[in-house]
């Protein structure tokens, strides 16, 4: 497939201000923040939908006084009603076409779509929605958004210093920007290996990801969605759970260049407050045991399990990237997904792995669309299919 097409043009320019999702309580945020501008053109007749796991990324293009902007969007995956109601606005508002009313013979748009949902609610789509659907591959939808993202918008990918301060990197012509390993992490991370433009293989995954994240953070903290979470991790003091170099040598235990401050077991010092400091009956039922236990769960601040668990998380992600990059002789690592979720210190931690364990021979790069690479790729496999 020939992708590189005259699809949007390089006088594309670029206006973002964080990653929107639109939650039901606050409807004002149906205004998206982070649009892509695109110049004066023919309107386009076609969304770009990544049903995943935990979000369902919407990309759709919309008509401005001097051409158009591609807005971006996220749903909750599980509030499906919700993802089928905004799609039929998003139709009827920015496409002329009212699934409700008209009764799609004449329509002429067209849902790209790709993730699991994209065959999970594949008939839901053509009964509720009323147009074709073309599914595309979920990684190489990803590849092709990354590309895009790459190669056509300026400002768009960034790393960290060792001071954590943001740059922006340039790469729109870099010819030697192959080869690169994209870590993306979703509900699970998969990591691709990528050669040439849409030269790809997937070479590795984990399960430990986002979803584990948001899972483990809503059995153990009160937060009521990913957002409060992340703001629970920002203010906590992973100290109180996890158990340090410190807290078994007393000291460093430099001779193999651990600090006193390195974390040793992440979540370590549940153990002891959880279970060794709490007598229950022998004869106590696994119901009552556990009851006990979920009673001391209460002995930890919930901020201080949120940040735990977000860098043994985002450290293992990029342990693994490291040696995956190291693996295929790779030194450029894009990290996306909107596990990311510009969150400050899920950039830095991933940063910090990837220096520390590569000893600066690897760098990690971060976009600001990182959770839409599979809904954008799927949006311009439209073009490119025509293209081709
Ligand atoms: N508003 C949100 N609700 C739920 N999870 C979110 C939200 N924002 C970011 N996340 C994180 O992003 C992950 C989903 O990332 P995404 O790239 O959309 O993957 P998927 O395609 O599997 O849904 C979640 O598992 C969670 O860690
Ligand atoms: C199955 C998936 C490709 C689905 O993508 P997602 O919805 O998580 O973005 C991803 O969750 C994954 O790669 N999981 C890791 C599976 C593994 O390699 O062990």
């Amino acid at each position: 497939m020939s992708y590189s097409s005259n699809h949007l043009s390089n006088s594309i320019s670029l206006n973002v201000k964080g990653t929107h999702i639109i939650d039901e309580k606050d409807e004002s945020q149906l205004v998206s923040t982070n649009d892509i501008a695109l110049p004066n053109q023919k309107p386009l007749n076609h969304v770009g939908i990544d049903i995943g796991g935990s979000l369902t990324k919407i990309v759709y293009s919309s008509k401005l006084e001097n051409g158009g902007k591609l807005n971006f969007e996220s749903i909750e995956t599980s509030k499906v009603e919700q993802i089928v109601q905004r799609l039929k606005e998003v139709l009827k508002l920015h496409y002329g076409f009212d699934p409700d009313s008209d009764s799609g013979e004449q329509n002429e748009v067209i849902i790209m779509a790709t993730g699991g949902g994209a065959f999970k609610y594949n008939q839901l789509l053509l009964d509720e929605i009323k147009c074709p659907v073309v599914k595309t591959d979920e990684m190489q939808s990803l590849i092709v958004g990354l590309d895009f993202l790459i190669t056509r918008i300026p400002d768009e990918i960034f790393t960290i210093d060792e001071h954590f301060s943001y740059n922006s990197v340039q790469c729109l012509e870099d010819p030697h920007i192959y080869p690169y390993l994209l870590v993306n992490i979703g509900s699970g991370v998969s990591m691709i290996k990528v050669t040439a433009n849409n030269t790809f293989t997937r070479v590795s995954g984990s399960s430990v990801g986002g979803g584990t994240l948001w899972g483990l953070l809503s059995i153990l903290t009160a937060a009521n969605d990913f957002d409060e979470m992340l703001a629970l991790a920002q203010d906590g003091n992973n100290e109180n759970v996890d158990l340090l170099v410190g807290d078994i040598y007393g000291r460093g235990y430099n001779k193999i260049g651990l600090s006193a401050e390195a974390i040793a077991a992440s979540m370590g010092k549940a153990f002891k407050k959880i279970t060794a400091d709490v007598k229950v009956p022998e004869d106590a039922s696994v119901e009552e045991i556990r009851a006990r236990r979920l009673e001391r769960l209460l002995a930890f601040d919930q901020k201080d399990i949120a940040k735990s668990l977000l860098f043994a998380i985002s450290n293992n992600i990029g342990q693994i990237a490291f040696l995956e990059a190291q693996r295929c002789g790779i030194s450029k690592i894009f990290f996306a997904g909107s596990y990311i979720r510009n969150h400050p210190q899920t950039v830095k931690t991933l940063s910090y792995a990837i220096k520390f364990w590569s000893n600066n021979q690897q760098s990690a790069y971060f976009l600001r669309h990182e959770g839409y690479l599979g809904s954008l790729g799927a949006f311009l496999s439209k073009r490119a299919s025509e293209d081709a």
